[in-house]
């Protein structure tokens, strides 16, 4: 592995969730990152992906250094040829270059604008990390994906399944901003890759990119789809369609114990922060149905077997 800015840097994903089991449970005493340094760069806000990765590169035995680039940096300006005589003080040209020096691994913080579906699909912070560093560059939430995220998901998904073939449900949920698609791009991808029956279920004019859907089913019954649900993975995306926007919907998406009462009992997954009875209700985060802490415990685990790879990769 040379990067991990998606999913598709994972070449066998029951492999790796196999050595995050493996760190997690065996807690080895690794020393693969002695003397080598992180450094993690925040443009948003984060609690878990910040405090998680740092657990996960201090138990490998790096060095770790974050920075909240987008109000203790300068500026970065990121467009080829800019006559940088506004508000960007520095070219991401420098900025990846120096920080090349410094670290052996960058690890990146960048959401979507939301305003210009383009140009968050060119992931231009992201790709210019990557084009403009000399070290592995990590994904830590980019315009379209968590793949760090997926990670931890899937390794969730493993410990907590029951069933031969699980059915798990990606549902949208109500939120009061328009969030990134990220995280449900990324879930995606994932379990695209794992052998279950998946259902997506959204209001209409909610799909997600048909690029990241692919062949999977859109449901726009939210009862209909949570119909013997074990596993129901809930998250608020802004529009993909109406690209960035929060339309208005008539029926209530909230997850409750009442709609829980269609599934197999599930099993209820939200990456966080989640917004307590906007998203889900307080009779289903403080049950027994919920996982997101357990979830949430996972981030360092994937994190550290994703930092453990490209460790290897530094000195193959
Ligand atoms: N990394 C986990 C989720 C981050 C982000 N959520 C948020 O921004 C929620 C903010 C709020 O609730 O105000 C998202 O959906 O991609
Ligand atoms: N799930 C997640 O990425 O959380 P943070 O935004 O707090 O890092």
């Amino acid at each position: 592995m040379k990067n991990y800015t998606t999913l598709a840097d994972i070449d066998n994903l029951e492999t790796i969730i196999r050595e995050a089991r493996g760190l997690k449970f065996e807690n080895p005493d690794t020393k693969a990152g002695e003397g080598k340094t992180l450094g993690m760069l925040f443009f948003n806000p984060s609690l878990r992906t910040r405090l998680s990765t740092e657990k996960a590169a201090k138990l490998l035995g790096m060095h770790v250094m974050v920075m909240n680039a987008d109000k203790d940096g300068w500026a970065l300006e990121f467009e080829d040829g800019a006559v940088m005589n506004s508000d960007k003080a520095e070219h991401i040209k420098e900025a990846a270059a120096v920080l090349s020096q410094y670290c052996d691994i960058i690890a990146v913080r960048a959401f979507p604008g939301l305003k210009d579906k383009e140009k968050d699909e060119s992931e231009l912070v992201l790709n210019s990390f990557k084009k403009y560093a000399s070290v592995p560059v990590v994904n830590l939430e980019s315009a379209t994906g968590h793949p760090l995220q997926a990670l931890a998901d899937a390794i969730t998904i493993q410990e907590h399944n029951t069933a031969e073939k699980p059915k798990i449900v990606l549902s949208w949920a109500p939120h009061p901003k328009a969030l990134p698609q990220s995280v449900a791009n990324s879930f995606v991808e994932m379990v695209h890759r794992l052998d279950v029956d998946f259902v997506i279920t959204n209001p209409e004019g909610y799909d997600l990119n048909p690029a990241v859907r692919k062949d999977i089913k859109v449901e726009h019954d939210q009862e209909k789809a949570f119909k013997d649900a074990d596993f129901v993975y809930v998250k608020n995306w802004s529009s993909y369609e109406d690209y960035g926007q929060v339309l208005n919907v008539e029926k209530n998406w909230i997850v409750n114990q009442e709609k829980l009462k269609h599934t197999n009992n599930a099993k209820v997954m939200h990456c966080l922060p989640v917004r307590r009875n906007v998203v889900i209700a307080d009779d289903v985060l403080d049950s027994e149905n919920s996982i997101v802490i357990q979830q949430a415990n996972n981030r360092t685990f994937a994190a550290q077997a994703v930092l453990k790879r490209l460790l290897e990769s530094l000195d193959a």
